[in-house]
């Protein structure tokens, strides 16, 4: 269970530049703990940009980012937030059960802690249906099975804070509703928060609350219910594209001088 008060993310003015660019503007937004909170918007509005950040792996971040009570990427922060990137981060000439091994041994070494161990691998290779495939070469999986290993070494140290990057890209339907119920599995019965980022609006419906992201800017934050109902739309998507839709007719207002204006 969570051992912290107050959200499990709290970004205040947050705003990062990549190169000369700023690809995230001034940003207000909490994630709370036992919940998912959904990170949407297209291709390269800065979601992994904003995962970095939150996981203490981006430079040049301004304004107040706060993770579990302490400034993001503060070194108690390793082992209780679990960050899951696209790539998938185990090795191919490992077996499943032998990474996991791997992973424990850097977060925990020494022969002290090798029954905490051998707990915590059991538990995350069960956490992602993979028990039967532990003795199975990494590089001999599915994709779907690669993400899910690469989830497992993100729970070892059952993380108070999750941040999974589009988890479920490439993935069929039945592996991907297995995914979103052992997210809600994890939410409800660890206290876990998960951040997840998607570009599939489908998804949008199975998170908690959601941010809606377009290009560096924050365009929304709700349930998904509440997005639907502030604009009189039947899904998310339809929610989404009505926001996109008045922004970018705000943005040509603003670019048109006053006197060309009708
Ligand atoms: N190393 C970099 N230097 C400069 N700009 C970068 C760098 N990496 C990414 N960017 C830019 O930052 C912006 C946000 O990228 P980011 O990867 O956060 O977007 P995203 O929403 O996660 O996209 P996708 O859904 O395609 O993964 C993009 O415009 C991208 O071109």
């Amino acid at each position: 269970m969570v051992n912290y008060s107050g959200a499990a993310v709290e970004a205040r003015g947050l705003t990062v530049t990549r190169g000369t660019r700023t690809v995230l503007r001034g940003l207000d937004f909490s994630v709370p703990p036992g919940r998912i909170t959904g990170l949407l918007g297209p291709s390269g509005c800065g979601k992994t940009t904003l995962m970095r950040a939150v996981t203490g792996t981006q430079a040049k971040v301004t304004g107040v980012l706060d993770v579990l009570g302490r400034p993001a990427g503060d070194p108690a922060l390793r082992s209780r937030v679990g960050y899951v990137t696209q790539a998938p981060s185990v090795y191919d000439d490992l077996t499943v059960r032998q990474n996991l091994a791997y992973f424990a041994e850097v977060l925990h070494p020494g022969r002290r802690h090798r029954d905490h161990r051998a707990g915590a691998v059991a538990r995350a290779l069960a956490d992602v249906d993979l028990t039967d495939r532990a003795d199975t070469l990494a590089g001999r999986l599915s994709g779907g099975q690669r993400s899910r290993a690469s989830l497992a070494v993100a729970l070892l140290d059952t993380p108070d804070l999750l941040v999974l990057d589009e988890p479920t890209v490439g993935l069929d339907p039945v592996l991907r509703r297995d995914l979103w119920d052992l997210f809600h599995r994890l939410a409800a019965d660890r206290g876990t928060a998960l951040l997840v980022s998607s570009h599939v609006m489908d998804e949008a419906e199975r998170c908690h609350r959601l941010l809606l992201l377009r290009e560096g800017e924050l365009l929304a934050d709700g349930t998904p219910g509440e997005l639907r109902r502030r604009h009189g739309t039947a899904t998310v998507e339809d929610a989404f594209l009505h926001l996109v839709d008045t922004a970018a007719a705000r943005a040509a207002t603003t670019r048109t001088p006053p006197e060309d204006r009708p």
